[in-house]
């Protein structure tokens, strides 16, 4: 039988939110410690756990079918593979930061410097973009050391808190990228794997839909429902069910996790009472 072959990060920032996402899908991965390829249960796929660094490349040979990994290396160096999902985890930027002590203005102000990064080609193409010239000094990790030890003026790297600059002494003067993680397609993809693609795009969709909803449920007088229903941002009508004290009714239905504080004052001021705001496992529309 054929399988969906995926890459995921072996060990790092991804590892863990990508396993779990194949979990919410009802795929668990039996993999042992150091393993670097493992079947999947409840699913026809293999998983092959490699350097996040290495997946663009392994997606272009058509060694894996697909993979999970962040938007930034797909922008440093691998920008003919697509993506089919944004993931919503790992969310970061790539940026530009500068020593507190600097003057800066503008991008001009980068101009001729040394810049310490891992994403070289994401770098250039942002310099070439704005007409600047500058040195670039290639490293794998602890950029935000460089300008301490004077290996370079500025660098690029990844930011997500901003603790990692505060600490160095550095601050965020542009942002080049935002990246979240992503399901990304090899293009040698075959027409069998891509049936089974579709199958786990399916499944992933339900898990992230359900992520971001909720369900809320309230108690509402009876003369107050349109009002409620008007108030409530929902994908469609509420249910609305009577409840045993008269003139009352039970008010159900489904709202963005986010737009939930915008909404909860204005449905107390109408009346609305007992509100139960819960989680979702699965949405399928
Ligand atoms: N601080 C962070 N917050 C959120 N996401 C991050 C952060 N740092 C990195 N990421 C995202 O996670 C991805 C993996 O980062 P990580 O530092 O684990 O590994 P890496 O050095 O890029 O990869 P590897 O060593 O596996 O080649 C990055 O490409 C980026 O998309
Ligand atoms: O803005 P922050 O929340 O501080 O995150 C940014 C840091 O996170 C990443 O490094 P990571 O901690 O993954 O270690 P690494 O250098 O080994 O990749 C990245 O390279 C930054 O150094």
């Amino acid at each position: 039988m054929n399988k969906l072959k995926i890459a995921i990060q072996k060990s790092g920032r991804l590892n863990e939110d990508s396993l779990k996402i194949l979990k919410e899908c009802g795929i668990s991965v039996n993999n042992g410690i150091d393993q670097l390829k493992a079947e999947a249960s409840d699913f026809p796929m293999e998983v092959l756990f490699l350097r996040n660094s290495d997946i663009p490349q392994y997606l272009r040979d058509g060694v894996v079918d697909v993979a999970i990994l962040g938007e930034n290396l797909l922008v440093e160096k691998g920008d003919d593979i697509r993506v089919v999902e944004k993931l919503g985890f790992s969310r970061c930027r790539v940026s530009v930061a500068v020593p507190k002590t600097f003057p800066y203005r503008s991008v001009k102000d980068l101009d001729g410097l040394k810049i310490a990064t891992s994403y070289p080609n994401t770098v250039n193409a942002f310099l070439a973009g704005k007409g600047i010239t500058a040195e670039l000094h290639q490293i794998s990790g602890s950029v935000e050391i460089a300008p301490n030890i004077g290996l370079a003026d500025a660098i690029v790297d990844i930011v997500s808190s901003g603790s990692t600059l505060f600490k160095n002494n550095l601050r965020e003067v542009e942002i080049i990228l935002k990246s979240e993680a992503v399901l990304a397609v090899s293009p040698a993809i075959s027409e069998e794997s891509n049936v089974l693609l579709n199958r786990l795009l399916f499944r992933i969709q339900s898990v992230l839909k359900a992520r971001n909803s909720r369900y809320i449920l309230m108690n509402v007088p009876n003369d107050k429902i349109e009002e409620v229903g008007r108030i409530l941002p929902v994908l469609k009508s509420p249910t609305v069910m009577p409840l045993a004290e008269e003139g009352w009714s039970s008010v159900h239905s489904v709202i963005d996790k986010n737009k939930f504080w915008e909404v909860i004052d204005e449905l107390k001021a109408v009346g609305a009472e007992g509100i139960l705001v819960c989680p979702i496992e699965k949405m399928v529309l």
